[in-house]
This record gives C-alpha cells, structure tokens and sequence, in this order.
C-alpha cells in the first residue's frame, strides 16, 4: 500500500469519532454512512465530468476527492483499505478468460 493511502487510513480512523466541528472526517461519520455514500456518488460524477472535459488539473483535484470520501466510507463500514488492494492483488493473478469466471463465479 501506498505511504500516503496508509497515513490517510491512519488519519480517517484517527478523526473519526473527533469533534464534528473541528473534523469534515467526524462531520461526515456523524451525518452517517448514508450521507458518506451520497458524497462518494457526487464525486464519482464530477470525477467524470471533469474526465470528459480534458482538464487535466481538475480531474487530479476530483480523483483525488473521490478517493478519499471512498475511503471515508470504506472506514465507516470498517472495511480496511487493505482488503481492498488483495482484492485487485488476486485479480491481477487472473486472466482476462479466467478473471471473468472467476467473477462469476462470486
Ligand atoms: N483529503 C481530505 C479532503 N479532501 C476533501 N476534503 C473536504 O471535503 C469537503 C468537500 O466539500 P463539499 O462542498 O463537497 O462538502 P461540504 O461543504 O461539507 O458540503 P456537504 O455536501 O457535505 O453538505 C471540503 O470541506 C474539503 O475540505 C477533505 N477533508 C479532509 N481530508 C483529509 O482528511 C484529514 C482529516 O481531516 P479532518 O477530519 O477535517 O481533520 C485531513 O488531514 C486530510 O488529509
């Protein structure tokens, strides 16, 4: 895993349950994992908006948004990061054929 994923995960789990009025990170959980989900879809979209207008600097400024309310809900549901990375570690294993079998198969 990347270092800054890693301080990231750290610093999300750290702020979770800190002051809403201090912390976006507790304000977020505080609101819900409703809430968190419906930011991560409207980043999703404007990560999309901003891929389809060629700007390249707003689609690293709105990647980077999403991935990190994605990974503000992946805390929220306790899901750590790094069953995520095995997840795609397993697939890279897998080949195109075997990958859609595979999924399948899930
Ligand atoms: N990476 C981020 C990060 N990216 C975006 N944002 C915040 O995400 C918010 C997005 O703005 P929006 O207008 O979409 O949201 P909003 O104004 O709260 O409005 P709502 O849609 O939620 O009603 C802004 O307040 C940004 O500051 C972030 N807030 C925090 N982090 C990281 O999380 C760490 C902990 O932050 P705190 O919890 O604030 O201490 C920080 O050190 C950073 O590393």
């Amino acid at each position: 895993m990347s270092d800054t994923l890693a301080k990231l995960e750290s610093t999300i789990a750290a702020r979770r349950h800190a002051d809403p009025s201090t912390s976006y990170v507790a304000k977020l959980n505080a609101r819900g994992v409703g809430k968190i989900a419906q930011k991560v879809g409207e980043e999703a979209t404007e990560t999309v908006i901003a891929a389809l207008s060629g700007d390249r600097e707003e689609l690293v400024g709105e990647a980077a948004d999403l991935l990190f309310h994605l990974m503000v809900l992946l805390g929220a549901r306790d899901v750590p990061l790094g069953d995520v990375l095995a997840e795609l570690d397993r697939r890279e294993g897998l080949s195109g054929i075997a990958e859609k079998a595979a999924r399948k198969a899930d």
